[in-house]
């Protein structure tokens, strides 16, 4: 029978300035959750009850990435250290703070997330049970639509590819698993997979939320003294969940409804899988259901310490998904540790979300999931078809000749080039991430001044060491020579021993320093480029919409500040030379089908049926006129002085 070790569940909410406490209330032991619901409220087509009680191993609120770790991921990492597969998973709905649990945010280096401190902690223990010879391996495997993704799959370098083992151990073939001696080769290959993440994401149309992603550290390790020992081996798993919606909510339709209906089937695969590995009399665990639990096999029964953290968003829009998708879906009911009791009327409604009934389709589907063989798992060549992401993208446009800096009425055909653009975009739509990127990279900066601080105080501390074990070697010469045996040498060698040992104390205290420091050096510098691709790869997704004409966009869209039609230009141009600041504000396409930048900081603001708006500053004022586009006639000057 199937059983887990451990199991814990935890819900974590995330902030937020509305915090709707008369629905959601914390009890005092800080293991409760109460969920009120106005009576009769109707919730996914069944009667809600008035109160649900929740009764957990923690309900982590407000609580900081930290301590979060110390509750969720600490005794999981120990104990995937003495050879128990450990799993910790977060799911609940979108942007309810999954990833944030999970890898934490770009933000700062205290905010990183359980992934990051389970490898810090993974390579603390390793150096500190010296007893032991460790090796650990790494993997980062992403689920999407029900296909599987190697996000390491682009490493070069020393790789294997997992072994189908007889008894099976890991079952994914072809997903590559990389060594790692340290904490910061482990993070390189988190960071290395997120990138490969985000990319993918934007090459595909921005499923990153839309995918199960799970980090997996492989550990093995076996005694170093006592001879003939067999090798533990465990896996610890970190799983970051797609956000669960109901496809109500959603609204979508094509990719957005499939997307959505494969969230849902692989989540509700997984609960089934569960709540059968919970449930002492199954004797078949159904894994095969779909790629996730499939991926998941080892990680979450037999002797598995597994931890669910269910996130939610405490706010009242949010309720109906917090409490019907995230709290009483059945697998949170009927772990172990987990019971619910319904205050009102559970033992009425018969408890617990039901899922839709499968289609039709649907059922033929997943009855041809259940028959096809071994999962294989599908190249990365998205990520590496997709147009670069490097600097060069920001070459001029060949397009484009050179950008137009003269005042109009003179006629330029040079929309801004591309490197142009990217400045007008750190400006305005990127304005935050750029920001984002600074600041990261001043707390880069200022880790790496330390880091070679505690270089320097290193080096220092080894010299003085030499100095003295110098020192001693030839006091211990001249005394064996002059001095044997006298009081005051002795007094003066022991003296210079016990400045040996501090020197070698201090030394030892800056050299374990210097790992944790180098480890965040790493982390920052990849912050930074974190930021700086996603910069760059929401940037290339700007720079198309933003040479759209007004008429391409459709009613209601929106334009990217910036561009105004050309065609618009005459009456624009004396629009903006009767301005009050003279021609200063001008603008420079003039050629039929191109476009052109307002320049001087005017912008187009908006196109909506026949209006455009463009704003115009000047140090003294900011106009903000209305252009009818068919006809281009000025139809209202603002001005704001
Ligand atoms: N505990 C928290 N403290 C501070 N900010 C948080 C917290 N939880 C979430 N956030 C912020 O809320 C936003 C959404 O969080 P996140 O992306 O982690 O959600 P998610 O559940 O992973 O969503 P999805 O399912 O779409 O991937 C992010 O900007 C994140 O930084």
């Amino acid at each position: 029978v199937t059983v887990f070790r451990i199991m814990k569940v935890f819900v974590r909410s995330r902030p937020t300035a509305t915090f709707a406490q008369e629905l959601i209330e914390i009890l005092p032991d800080g293991k409760t959750v109460q969920i009120h619901q106005s009576k009769g409220r109707r919730c996914g087509g069944y009667h809600a009850p008035s109160s649900w009680c929740f009764q957990l191993d923690g309900v982590l609120h407000l609580l900081s990435q930290e301590e979060v770790y110390a509750r969720v991921g600490q005794e999981v990492v120990l104990g995937a250290l003495d050879g128990y597969n450990g799993t910790v998973l977060c799911f609940g709905q979108t942007g309810a703070g999954k990833t944030y649990t999970m890898t934490g945010t770009t933000e700062s280096y205290r905010q990183r997330g359980i992934i990051p401190r389970a490898v810090e902690q993974v390579f603390q223990e390793v150096a500190k049970r010296s007893d032991h010879i460790f090796s650990v391996q790494l993997s980062y495997l992403e689920v999407y639509n029900d296909t599987l993704t190697d996000l390491l799959s682009t490493l070069a370098g020393p790789q294997h590819l997992a072994p189908r083992e007889p008894g099976g151990r890991v079952s994914i073939r072809g997903l590559s698993l990389h060594p790692v001696q340290s904490q910061e080769e482990a993070l390189d290959l988190l960071f290395e997979g997120e990138l490969n993440r985000i990319m993918g994401a934007h090459a595909m149309n921005n499923h990153s939320s839309r995918s199960h992603c799970i980090f997996t550290l492989h550990i093995q390790s076996r005694s170093r003294s006592l001879s003939g020992t067999t090798f533990l081996r465990s896996k610890l798993s970190l799983v970051d969940l797609a956000g669960s919606e109901r496809l109500g909510r959603t609204g979508g339709a094509g990719q957005t409804l499939r997307e959505a209906t494969h969230i849902n089937k692989s989540l509700s695969f997984l609960e089934q899988t569960i709540l059968a590995l919970a449930d002492p009399r199954r004797d078949h665990i159904p894994f095969r259901q779909s790629k996730l639990t499939h991926a998941l096999k080892h990680s979450l029964g037999g002797n598995c310490n597994t931890v669910l953290v269910a996130n939610i968003y405490g706010e009242e829009t949010q309720m109906d998904e917090t409490v019907l998708s995230t709290l009483p879906s059945r697998m949170f009911l009927r772990c172990k540790s987990c019971y619910l009791k319904c205050v009102n009327e559970l033992q009425v409604n018969g408890g617990g979300a039901r899922y839709q009934p499968l289609s039709e389709a649907q059922q033929a589907e997943l009855q041809d999931q259940v028959q096809r063989p071994a999962l294989s798992l599908s190249p990365l060549s998205h990520v590496t078809e997709s147009p670069a992401l490097s600097l060069s993208a920001l070459n001029p446009c060949p397009l484009k000749s050179q950008p137009c800096s003269t005042p109009l009425p003179s006629a330029c055909s040079s929309p801004p080039t591309k490197a142009q653009a990217f400045e007008e975009f750190k400006a305005s739509g990127g304005a935050g991430l750029h920001r984002l990127l600074r600041s990261n990279k001043e707390v880069l900066q200022e880790r790496r001044a330390l880091l070679h601080l505690l270089g320097q105080e290193l080096n220092a501390a080894k010299r003085d060491i030499d100095a003295a074990a110098e020192d001693v070697q030839r006091r211990g010469g001249d005394s064996a020579g002059r001095l044997r045996g006298s009081e005051e040498t002795q007094d003066v060698e022991e003296a210079l021993v016990g400045r040996l040992g501090a020197l070698r104390t201090r030394y030892r205290q800056h050299h374990d320093q210097l790992g944790p420091a180098r480890a965040e050096v790493r982390y920052c510098q990849h912050l930074v480029d974190r930021c700086r691709v996603r910069l760059l790869s929401e940037f290339e997704s700007w720079y198309p919409n933003s040479l759209l004409s007004p008429r391409e966009v459709p009613e209601g869209g929106s334009i990217t500040p910036g561009l105004v039609p050309p065609d618009r230009s005459p009456s624009l141009v004396s629009l903006l030379h009767g301005l009050p600041w003279g021609g200063g504000c001008g603008w420079s396409g003039t050629h039929p089908g191109d476009w052109g930048l307002v320049e001087t900081g005017a912008r187009f603001l908006h196109h909506r049926q026949r209006r455009s708006m463009v704003v115009c500053r000047s140090e003294r004022a900011v106009a903000v006129i209305s252009v009818d586009s068919e006809t281009a006639r000025c139809l209202d000057v603002g001005l704001i002085k």
